[in-house]
């Protein structure tokens, strides 16, 4: 993997500007937090901006992390029971959210989807009791499979960020892509037809649906709950693989696709990458004050099960989805600076 680990004077410099951040703002969704953090984000330190920029630009592997953002366990405080109890303001974790949220203004803009954890950008990933045997973020008891995150949406992540606040048993984020493989042409010429029908996953379906705010708010969820829920109902066939011919991009999330019975050959093709890439499956288990990016076209990321405490002490993870290019939703958000994507 790409990494990138913090030197003395850099984690000083970084932790010297999250604290002065932190009397100015109290949630990084704070709209003014939100508009600025582009131009904040180039008071990190060089070493870090350098880093984040030949990631993003030259694409050297599916995986980004940066190393030695310090974390205080205690003032963290414990691990939540549920999303809904811990987002916005008055969060422990202010200085850490800051950090993070600058690390990625510097590959792009960060989204928030009005259908997943309330709208909000910065999300949490920790077990869910509810959820424990959920194909979920949330979940712990089940494998959670590799996947592009948000395979089935056209405006779906170009990274996603994960920053690990805590993971006392070192449970391993897993991930896999189609570096080093060679796939027969053929397979390769059907995988870029519009022939695989996906459905969404569960985090965006309604029966996770949680607080409205106001009724404009309420009525654009709506309409999106209703897209997500006929998509469903009648999945859309899409391409697993674009872009470069060589090394193409990767979009699929296998446990929510099925290929009909009536298209065999485009079943084999599926089935072809899909072993190839459980074949070069890896794990990696962060660190606290790690922060990871996952390259969302060039790799695909799951979680290996684990079992949870419910009692403060669980693995507890945020998470942010950035777009290198925010046009490409705009027709879907309220305005051209909102970040909310219905
Ligand atoms: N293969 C899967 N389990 N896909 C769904 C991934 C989990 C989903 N991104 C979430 O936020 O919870
Ligand atoms: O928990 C992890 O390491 C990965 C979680 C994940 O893939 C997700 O939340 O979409
Ligand atoms: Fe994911």
């Amino acid at each position: 993997m790409f990494r990138i680990d913090l030197s003395a004077s850099d984690i000083a410099e970084a932790r010297a500007l999250v604290a002065s951040l932190a009397e100015r703002y109290r949630t990084v969704e704070d709209p003014a937090f939100v508009r600025e953090a582009t131009i904040i984000a180039h008071e990190l330190p060089r070493a870090l901006r350098a880093g984040l920029l030949e990631f993003r630009l030259t694409e050297p592997h599916p995986l980004c992390v940066i190393g030695g953002y310090p974390i205080d366990d205690e003032r963290i405080g414990l691990t939540p029971a549920h999303w809904k109890d811990c987002g916005g303001e008055g969060r422990p974790t202010l200085a850490e959210d800051l950090f993070f949220y600058l690390c990625a203004s510097l590959l792009g803009d960060p989204i928030a989807w009005s259908t997943q954890q309330d709208g909000r950008l910065l999300h949490d990933v920790f077990p869910i009791k509810e959820h424990q045997y959920e194909q979920l973020g949330s979940g712990s008891e089940e494998l959670l499979t590799w996947h592009i995150e948000d395979a089935f949406h056209p405006m779906r992540t170009d990274y996603v960020g994960l920053m690990c606040l805590r993971n006392p048993d070192g449970v391993n984020t897993t991930y896999g892509s189609l570096e080093g493989i060679d796939l027969p042409a053929d397979v390769v010429e059907v995988l870029r037809q519009e022939r695989f029908p996906i459905r969404p996953d569960r985090s965006h379906l309604a029966e996770n649906r949680q607080n409205d705010g106001d009724e404009q708010l309420r009525r654009l969820r709506d309409r999106s709950y209703e897209w997500i829920t006929g998509l469903d109902a009648n999945p859309e066939p899409i391409a697993v693989l674009f872009g470069p011919q060589e090394n193409p991009y990767l979009r699929l999330d296998p446990y929510f696709m099925e290929v009909p019975a009536s298209d065999p050959e485009a079943a084999a093709a599926l089935d072809t990458i899909v072993k190839a890439i459980d074949a070069n499956i890896a794990g990696y288990a962060l660190k606290p004050g790690e922060v990871l990016f996952l390259d969302n076209y060039r790799g695909t990321h799951g979680r290996e099960p684990f079992t949870a405490r419910f009692d403060g002490t669980d693995r507890w993870l945020t998470r942010l989805n950035i777009a290198r290019d925010l046009r490409k939703s705009r027709a879907h958000r309220r305005s051209a600076d909102d970040r909310t994507i219905y």
